[in-house]
Order: structure tokens, then sequence, then C-alpha cells
């Protein structure tokens, strides 16, 4: 079933709502009515003050391969309504079959630091082929960019410790787990124990070994003891089978065994108890015994907030293994980006913007070709303002809060900026060069380190500031004015 799984084609990996619409629009002669959508979220996970992108190589992945096969067109064609009679019609299997990816899409790089609103990727081109991507591209950026997020939060606490993501066996499932070992790479993290995400996406690999391994033993130094003679250039030794501390005493004797040989003694593992007094009293017998080097691992249902706390607590822990809270994003399970239209072309060829109201201000769509413009002075980024690229503000650019229109900013022309989306496909042709995932690892620590530390807290972070240009603000205000108007009467 796994194996089929990934040796299927994957344009059905949408929700059946994007096929009926895409079937609405290609009966009422609509489908290659260009439109233009925005992906972005609402609202950074984990109550935290900022998101890291990601998710985009497994889009151009995704796009690079996108048909309709012989086999997906007879389940579409297989697929039956209320009264038991079929969906589809066969011409529109064939439009299906048919169908050559030709949209336009830009993207904000993975890696980047983002925020609420933004567009993380604009989609412009056939309205039908832009609806069917809605749900896979929010399926690949959103989980990714969740994990991608964690994992650069536990960076932030770990400071230069090396972090080993160990998720795979409580990861969602194997696509969960392997989309998670690299997205918790680009985060952050140096490694991880996942074999099939090392071999796919060249991200190193490490690890300890288990319980079971030493449990299999009749006594543990018996099994430290053959571990390091079978492994010498890999040891390390998890302590707390039977008794953390004896353990590491254990771990010694091996380690000067290991030394008589020409080879070290490389870490200990601790994954009970109290990790704080644990690894402060290993610390103490490792050094007495002139293990000085010697890695000192925890794991056990690690966060970073706990990480926080060992510090804190002094803990000499310089090696962290997180899996569960990771790889699942246990406090905060989803990312909740959203897909909107944001413009279709009218029929005498002017963009007719198109806005989603709401009860809630925060649930109002922006409309318009988005780009976002990060501005930045000489101690790192300090707004950005998103805007219509069809109507881009001339000489100095005022950015007001969408929330509070009182509240504006201004920004002379000489105010330097970079412009967050660059083209990915160009009417269906790829026109970008993926950068290498440790590109991307490095591009988070680099567009971290250039904003201010406040968005980097944990508890109620400041909120960055994001704005809309005025001329995209007062399009909006008055779409929205239209649309109550005509939607009271
Ligand atoms: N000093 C500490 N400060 C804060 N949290 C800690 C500390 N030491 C361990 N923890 C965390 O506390 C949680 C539970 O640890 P606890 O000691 O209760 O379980 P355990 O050692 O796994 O128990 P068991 O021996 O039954 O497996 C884990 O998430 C662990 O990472
Ligand atoms: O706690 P996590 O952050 O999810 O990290 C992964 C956990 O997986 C292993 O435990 P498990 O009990 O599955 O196997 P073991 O016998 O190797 O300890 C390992 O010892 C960690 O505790
Ligand atoms: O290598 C390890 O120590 C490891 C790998 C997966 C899960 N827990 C630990």
């Amino acid at each position: 079933m796994i194996n089929q799984l990934y040796n299927t084609s994957l344009s059905l990996l949408t929700d059946l709502y994007q096929l009926t619409m895409a079937y609405g629009y290609w009966k009422a002669g609509k489908a290659e009515q260009e439109a233009v959508f925005n992906l972005y979220f609402r609202k950074h996970p984990f109550q935290g003050g900022f998101t890291i992108a990601c998710g985009l190589s497994s889009v151009v992945d995704y796009l690079s391969e996108y048909r309709f096969s012989e086999e997906d067109l007879a389940y579409v064609g297989s697929i039956t309504g209320n009264d038991g009679e079929k969906l589809f019609e066969p011409g529109f299997l064939d439009y299906l079959k048919n169908i050559e990816f030709a949209c336009s899409i830009d993207a904000i790089p993975e890696g980047t630091t983002v925020f609420p609103n933004e567009p993380l990727l604009r989609i412009q081109g056939p309205i039908l082929q832009c609806q069917l991507l809605e749900t896979p591209l929010l399926n690949l950026i959103n989980f990714q960019s969740l994990i991608a997020t964690k994992a650069a939060r536990m960076r932030l606490v770990a400071k230069d410790d090396t972090l080993l993501e160990f998720g795979l066996r409580r990861a969602q499932g194997p696509d969960g787990g392997v989309t998670a070992s690299r997205a918790a790479y680009i985060g952050g993290f140096d490694a991880t124990s996942n074999v099939l995400a090392g071999k796919l996406y060249d991200i190193p690999v490490k690890g300890t070994h288990a319980h079971s391994w030493v449990m299999s033993f009749n006594s543990e130094l018996e099994s430290f003891e053959t571990y390091a003679q079978y492994m010498p250039n890999n040891v390390t030794l998890l302590v707390d089978t039977y008794d953390s501390l004896n353990g590491v005493r254990h771990a010694i004797k091996v380690g000067n065994l290991l030394r008589e040989r020409g080879y070290d003694l490389g870490g200990i593992r601790l994954d009970s108890g109290d990790l704080a007094y644990l690894s402060i009293e290993a610390r103490k017998l490792l050094d007495d015994a002139g293990f000085e080097k010697t890695n000192i691992v925890a794991s056990n249902d690690l966060d970073e907030h706990i990480m926080d706390s060992l510090k804190i607590q002094g803990a000499k822990i310089n090696v962290w293994g997180i899996g569960t809270k990771l790889v699942t994003a246990y406090d905060q399970p989803a990312l909740g980006g959203v897909y909107k239209l944001a413009a279709i072309r009218s029929e005498s060829g002017e963009w007719d913007y198109k806005l989603k109201l709401s009860e809630q201000a925060i649930k109002v769509s922006t409309p318009g070709i988005q780009q976002v413009r990060r501005f930045k002075d000489t101690k790192g980024f300090v707004s950005d303002m998103i805007f219509n690229i069809e109507t881009p503000a001339t000489g100095k650019a005022t950015m007001v809060d969408p929330y509070d229109f009182t509240r504006n900013r201004s920004f002379s022309e000489s105010t330097s900026f970079e412009d967050l989306l660059v083209p990915i496909f160009v009417k269906g042709y790829l026109v970008y060069k993926m950068p290498s995932v440790h590109e991307t690892r490095d591009r988070v620590q680099e567009q971290l380190s250039n904003f201010h530390k406040g968005i980097k807290r944990f508890v109620n972070p400041h909120t960055y500031p994001v704005g809309l240009e005025k001329g995209l603000f007062d399009m909006k205000t008055s779409l929205i004015l239209k649309l109550r108007a005509a939607n009271e009467s």
C-alpha cells in the first residue's frame, strides 16, 4: 500500500470540490479565464512572532509532474453523484487528459521569515488549473512551514548545541515523517535519524542505540563493550536502562577501552529522569575521568520550553534528541494557511479584483496581484508592505495598518528594500533554480538574525509591522464598501 502511494500520479491529491468546481468552470466556458490566487496564513503558529516558509521545493516537484494519468481519469470518470449517475462528462475527462500546467507562480523562497497575510505563493493562470491546485499547495506549504518554524524555535534555544531529529516513529504517517525531517533540518536541526530522509534530501543522518540493545545482553557493561567493539567510530551509549549514573560509569569504562584502541567515547544519552540533575552529575563523572569532550545527549519528550527550562537549571546537555513534539507540532498541529481568489481578468482585459467578506476583519481577504516589499535599515528588517504590482507606489510609499487605518508609516524612495516573491514558474515553465537544502537552512538563520529579538521571544512576542500599501488599502476598502452595499439590498 505504501509503495503504491508513492508510485502513483499525484494529480488527484486534491479535494473533490476542486474537481466539481473545475467541471463547472469548464461547462460555463470559463476554464481558461485568467485568475490570481494568493496562499497565505493569518496567524503565527505556537503563539509565536514569526513563521518560516517551507515546502516550495515539494511544490516544484509536484507541479513538474502535473498530469492526469489514464488511471486517474478512469477513476474520476467513475465518481457518481447523489443519484448514482456519473458526475463528470467524458468531454471533461478529455479536457483533463490534455491539461498542461500553464500557470505562473511567484513565491517567497523557502527559509524566509514570513508574517500573517503575506502571500507565500501567488498563482496566476487559467482559473480551472489554479482551482485544482488549492488543496495540494496548501497541503505542501502548511505542514512544512509549521515544522520548519517549530524547529527554528528549538534552534533559538539550543544556540550552538547540536539538534538531532528523532521523530519518524511518532510522525503522522510516512510522508509526515519524511517531510518533517526535511523541514526540521531547514529550520535548524543538524541531522535526522530518518534514513530515508537522509537519502532523499541529502540530510546528515545520526543516531545512538535503543534500550533493547542493552536489554538483550546479560549486563549493561557487556552491551556497551560489544557496541564499542563493532562500531568504535560511532559510540554514544544510552545509559538510563537501569540506573543513569551507574550507566555513565559503565560508559567511562568502555571509553577507556576505546582510547586504548585509538578511538574515543563520543557521547552518553540520558532518556529519563531529571535531565538537569543527571546531566550535571554525568558531566562531573565524565570530566573527572578525563572525558571532557564526550557529548551529553538528552531525549524524552523535549520541546523548546523544556529545553529552555533545562538551560536555566544549568543542565549540561550539549546534544538534544527531539522527536514527537517536533514532527507532530504537538502544541499546534496545523498551520492555518488559506488560498484565496484575488483577481479575475475581465472580458475587456482589465483585472476585476476579488475579495471575500467576513464578519471578522482578520478573515477579509485582500485583493490584488500582490508582492511583499521588505524594508530594511542598517540594523535589519523594519517592516513589510504588501502592494499590488499593477499599481505600485511612485515616490514615497505609505503603508497602512490594515486593522487600524489611523496607523501608517512612510518610506522614502531611498529606503532599501527587497521584494520577497520571486518567479518560480512562468506560464508553466520552471524558471527558478531551487537552492540546496543546506543553503535554505543557512537562509533561515541569516533571515532570523536580521529581525529584532522581540519577535523571537516565546511569551508575548512583538508583532512585526506588516501593512498594506495605501493604494491597495484604499482599493480594498472601497471594494468592501461596494460588496457590503450590494449584499445589503
Ligand atoms: N529538570 C527538568 N526540568 C523540566 N523538565 C524535565 C526535567 N527533566 C526531565 N524533564 C521532562 O519532564 C518530562 C517527564 O519526565 P519524567 O521524569 O516524569 O518522565 P520519565 O523520566 O520519562 O519517566 P519514566 O522513568 O517513567 O520514563 C519529560 O518531558 C522530560 O523531558
Ligand atoms: O521523546 P521523543 O522526543 O519523541 O524522542 C524520541 C524518543 O524515541 C525513543 O524512545 P522509545 O521509547 O520509542 O524507544 P527506546 O527504547 O529507544 O527509548 C527515544 O529514546 C526517545 O525517547
Ligand atoms: O538514535 C537515537 O538515539 C534515536 C532514534 C530514534 C528515536 N529515538 C532515538
